[in-house]
């Protein structure tokens, strides 16, 4: 099967909004979903990272996958009314809002692609109105479909125009009639005209609102509007290199910046004295304190405020930090955030992006600072797609490569 890759759900920050390009035409690029052109990506994205990154320190081999289908935790499906009266479900076309049908989608997790095919049926014979984003009319913005790798759990995220969702119990019971693995029905209601796909407020239709998901050996909860890699396999893989590059000694004050549910900081706090998780959004910061809870650890705080803000408290009142983990959105960091880790001074800062170009840009930001880099490691965490995850060392410490 060919599919234009740029038209699939990857284009959405790591926030959630739509990348935001309305004139942009539709990427000509088509890939293969098969094992040489996944071996072909590979070399392509080993030469890009090298291009773009070499210039700091030699690039290590890319850490792909053994098994690189059906790999995306996390699927968003748009809908759409036919002329004749049929719902289609799909998803965006890059930079348009047009809804390309979409099936047996190679990359997504295999269980949403069966739920998603059952909601659009759902939709017809419940006769629900999908939103239409330019009359503002109708119910049904979007559907996300959040699945665990580890413990199976299924959350169903039904994004809503209004807070009146009439018969949501008789559609859920169908729902789960047809799905009685899925383990959480959720109402979130969107009433802005906005790209952001997630409104604020959330109501419970079945289940406990949240799931949850094991990784690196903890447990974790997770909200439907927090931040969770969408490639588990790979996250372990990507955790794992990031905790070894810090070569913790127990000793050591380390921030988690950019924290989302507190995973990094979570699984350091082992190895660590103390560690402190930042995140802007309230409620994976709620997630994160339960998922410390649950996991019973006691080194480790996390708090709810913009990561650069917070740095600069922390380099006013002279803190001493050890290692900074820092994993900005794709974004990057901000010059208000790398200054004071500059302050700051911790001896290590691991940096893990999925933007290598706003990454280099800061790697250039640090290093005239005082910083060199160590390692360089890029991860397919997102096979079959344009997009590089990087995990990189920096130290203080002057080090000759030879
Ligand atoms: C790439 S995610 C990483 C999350 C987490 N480290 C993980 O591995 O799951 C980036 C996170 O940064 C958060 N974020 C975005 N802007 C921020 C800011 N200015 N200050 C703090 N956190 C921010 C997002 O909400 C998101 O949870």
């Amino acid at each position: 099967m060919k599919e234009n890759i740029k038209g699939r759900p990857g284009n959405r920050k790591p926030d959630g909004r739509k990348v935001q390009s309305p004139n942009k035409k539709p990427n000509p690029v088509a890939y293969e979903y098969t094992d040489e052109e996944y071996r072909r990506l590979l070399v392509k994205k080993q030469t890009e990272m090298e291009k773009l990154l070499s210039g700091f320190a030699p690039v290590d081999p890319i850490v792909g996958m053994e098994n690189p289908y059906y790999y995306r935790n996390k699927v968003c499906a748009e809908f759409r009314k036919l002329k004749n009266g049929t719902i289609i479900s799909g998803r965006y076309q890059e930079g348009t809002h047009n809804v390309i049908e979409t099936k047996g989608c190679k990359i997504e997790d295999q269980r949403a692609d069966a739920i998603i095919q059952d909601i659009t049926g759902l939709f017809r014979s419940f006769k629900m109105m999908i939103y239409n984003e330019d009359s503002g009319y109708g119910l049904i913005r979007h559907v996300l479909i959040r699945t665990a790798h580890q413990t199976g759990q299924i959350m169903v995220i039904i994004v809503t125009a209004s807070p009146v969702f009439p018969s949501k119990k008789n559609f859920a019971n169908a729902l789960l009639k047809l799905h009685p693995e899925i383990t959480t029905i959720v109402q979130n209601i969107n009433t802005k005209d906005t790209n952001m796909v997630l409104g604020d407020r959330n109501q419970v239709i079945y289940g406990k609102g949240y799931i949850e998901d094991v990784l690196c050996g903890k447990r974790f909860r997770l909200s439907p509007g927090s931040f969770y890699q969408i490639n588990s396999v790979q996250t372990e893989k990507l955790y794992n290199k990031a905790i070894k590059y810090a070569d913790l000694k127990k000793k050591e004050t380390v921030i988690d910046a950019y924290c989302g549910i507190g995973t990094i900081g979570i699984v350091a706090s082992d190895r660590a004295k103390r560690v402190i998780g930042v995140e802007l959004n309230a409620e994976a910061i709620r997630d994160a304190k339960i998922n410390s809870r649950m996991n019973k650890i006691e080194n480790i705080e996390f708090y709810a405020n913009d990561a650069g803000r917070f740095m600069v408290e922390l380099a006013d009142a002279d803190e001493h930090i050890d290692v900074v983990f820092m994993d900005p959105p794709r974004s990057g960091s901000t010059e208000e955030f790398l200054s004071s880790v500059v302050t700051l001074s911790p001896r290590k800062v691991v940096y893990i992006s999925c933007g290598p170009d706003t990454l280099a840009r800061d790697l250039k930001y640090l290093t005239t600072h005082g910083y060199q880099v160590l390692k360089i490691t890029p991860f397919d965490l997102f096979p079959f797609t344009e997009h590089t995850e990087v995990v990189t060392l920096l130290t203080r410490d002057r080090v000759i490569f030879k």
